[in-house]
């Protein structure tokens, strides 16, 4: 199925990294027309390096929902989610818009909170809410952006495994392609269309998920057969078994 899909963006033998450090030497990747791809890997392998230089190539096709959030907490969720679309507005209307917001965005956004679970929080500041209410407002945020493609790092990090599965199917309702990085290997199969998985600085895993085994994937993880150590990122991200 993945083959006969546009190719969206190709990477043919490209070094990836920061300044002069490569993390991700001779990077060979095809991303296609209306995949949905689980980009795995261990803490360090690479991941929100390969999305910062999607991000790059993809420019303003690509939402984009970052894992540290970027969200302006002494500003109110309806605030941080319009944030989402600032370039599209006049500065007057932006300004506007803080004093008091403009109608048509606010229902729309309004319209994302409740799709979200976060009915009734449009006002309240975002540094008053949980870890998982803030990641549902980053999330809440990208998709106001409305672009064709979603790029994702650990989106659904912080929310349990139900939610986790509410949240992908409303990234999946906005957009035909997405690019979404996460630690838990069962949605990474379930959910997803293609897998590819980072180890040592090499793609180590470019394949359809149907083709793929939870073996494989921990077999991406150096530290999955010591119980303690591999408990940790699924503990975390409340996926993994
Ligand atoms: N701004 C930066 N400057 C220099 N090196 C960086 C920078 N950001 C990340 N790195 C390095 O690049 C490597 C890959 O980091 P990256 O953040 O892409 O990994 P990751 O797979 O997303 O990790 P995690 O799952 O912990 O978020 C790491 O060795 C990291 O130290």
């Amino acid at each position: 199925m993945g083959d006969s899909r546009r190719p969206l963006l190709c990477l043919d033998d490209v070094d990836l990294g920061h300044g002069d450090r490569v993390v991700l030497p001779g990077l060979r990747l095809t991303l296609r027309q209306g995949e949905r791809v689980a980009l795995l890997g261990p803490s360090g392998a690479g991941k929100s390096t390969l999305l910062g230089a999607l991000r790059g190539r993809l420019g303003d096709t690509a939402a984009w929902c970052p894992q540290q959030h970027g969200l302006v907490p002494q500003l109110a969720v309806y605030h941080n989610v319009y944030m989402g679309r600032l370039a599209e507005h006049s500065a007057l209307a932006n300004l506007w818009n803080l004093v008091r917001p403009l109608a048509r965005p606010w229902r729309q956004v309004a319209e994302l909170c409740d799709a979200l679970g976060l009915e009734g929080l449009m006002r309240r500041p975002v540094g008053q809410l949980s870890g998982g209410q803030r990641q549902r407002v980053a999330i809440a945020r990208a998709l106001y952006q409305q672009r064709a493609l979603f790029l994702g790092d650990e989106p659904v990090a912080s929310v349990d495994p139900h939610q986790a599965l509410r949240l992908l199917a409303l990234i999946d309702a906005r957009h035909a392609t997405s690019v979404i990085a996460l630690h838990q290997r069962e949605l990474a199969l379930t959910h997803f269309d293609r897998v590819w998985g980072l180890r040592d600085g090499r793609l180590v895993i470019d394949a359809s998920a149907r083709d793929l085994t939870l073996a494989d994937l921990d077999a991406l993880y150096p530290d999955a057969g010591n119980p303690v150590a591999s408990a940790s990122p699924g503990d975390e991200a409340g996926g993994r078994p």
